[in-house]
């Protein structure tokens, strides 16, 4: 891996622990108390970035002020395992600025249940999400449904049906059960509804990672 985040694995992939960290710190601290609404005031901005047309006046004010943001932040980024984005669990979506925000209804062993809500900056065509990010929010909280249910694992597979348009700035319920475990196989299954009316339906294949493995 090259460019700006750096090329190396972080020090405990290197020393064989394995490519998952499960002891991460566990704290709702990191990035401050206003964390979340940053990333929230993220999320607005990419759905105003992919709905706005600005004047070239416009246009070049917010690539300069954006230029000064940017050069904030490169002084404070961090590896992933520390990083807010991804880690702060009492944040909508960890804190992820490119999923959609969920939170959890209900999670356990056997399985999960979200509500979460896709954005404008997740438009696919014609007022419809993108299936790209209906997969990415399949596989987080699949993915999330193996982790309660097995340990660290990773995705072999994804299927996705997709059953009926998927809209944007709706209240959506997603829900990821275990189907069955083989060894160290979990399959699961999946749907994303609108009300009644199914959006999508998906199976997939987690494998729980061995010990030291990436
Ligand atoms: C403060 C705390 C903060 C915490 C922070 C939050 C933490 C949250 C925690 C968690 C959140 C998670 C939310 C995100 C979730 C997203 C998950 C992803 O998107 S993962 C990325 C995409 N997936 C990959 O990149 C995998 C790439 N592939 C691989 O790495 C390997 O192929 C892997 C690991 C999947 C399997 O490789 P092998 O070498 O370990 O195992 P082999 O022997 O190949 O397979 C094991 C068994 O599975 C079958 N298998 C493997 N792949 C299969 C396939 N595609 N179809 C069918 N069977 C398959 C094989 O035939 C084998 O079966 P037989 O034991 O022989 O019966």
């Amino acid at each position: 891996m090259t460019g700006e985040f750096g090329g190396a694995l972080p020090a405990a992939v290197e020393e064989g622990v394995g490519g998952f960290r499960t002891t991460i710190e566990n704290t709702t601290e990191r990035g401050g108390v206003n964390y979340g609404e940053f990333i929230e005031e993220v999320r607005t901005f990419m759905d105003r970035a992919r709905a706005a047309c600005p004047t070239t006046e416009l246009n070049d004010d917010i690539l300069s002020r954006l230029r000064a943001i940017n050069d904030l932040l490169k002084g404070v980024t961090i590896d992933e395992w520390y990083a807010p984005s991804g880690t702060r669990t009492d944040l909508p979506a960890r804190g992820n600025i490119m999923l959609p925000p969920y939170t959890f209804l209900d999670q356990g062993a056997d399985g999960v249940v979200a509500t979460l809500r896709f954005r404008r900056f997740h438009l696919g065509g014609n007022s419809a999400v993108h299936g790209g990010y209906v997969g990415l929010a399949v596989d987080e909280v699949m993915g999330l449904a193996a982790g309660l249910a097995r340990g660290i694992t990773r995705t072999a597979y994804l299927t996705i049906n997709y059953r009926s348009v998927t809209p944007l700035d709706t209240d959506l319920e997603l829900k990821a059960w275990v189907d069955r475990t083989e060894g160290r196989k979990t399959f699961l299954r999946a749907t994303l509804s609108d009300g009644d009316r199914v959006c999508a339906d998906a199976e997939a294949l987690f494998i729980l990672l061995n010990p030291g493995q990436r």
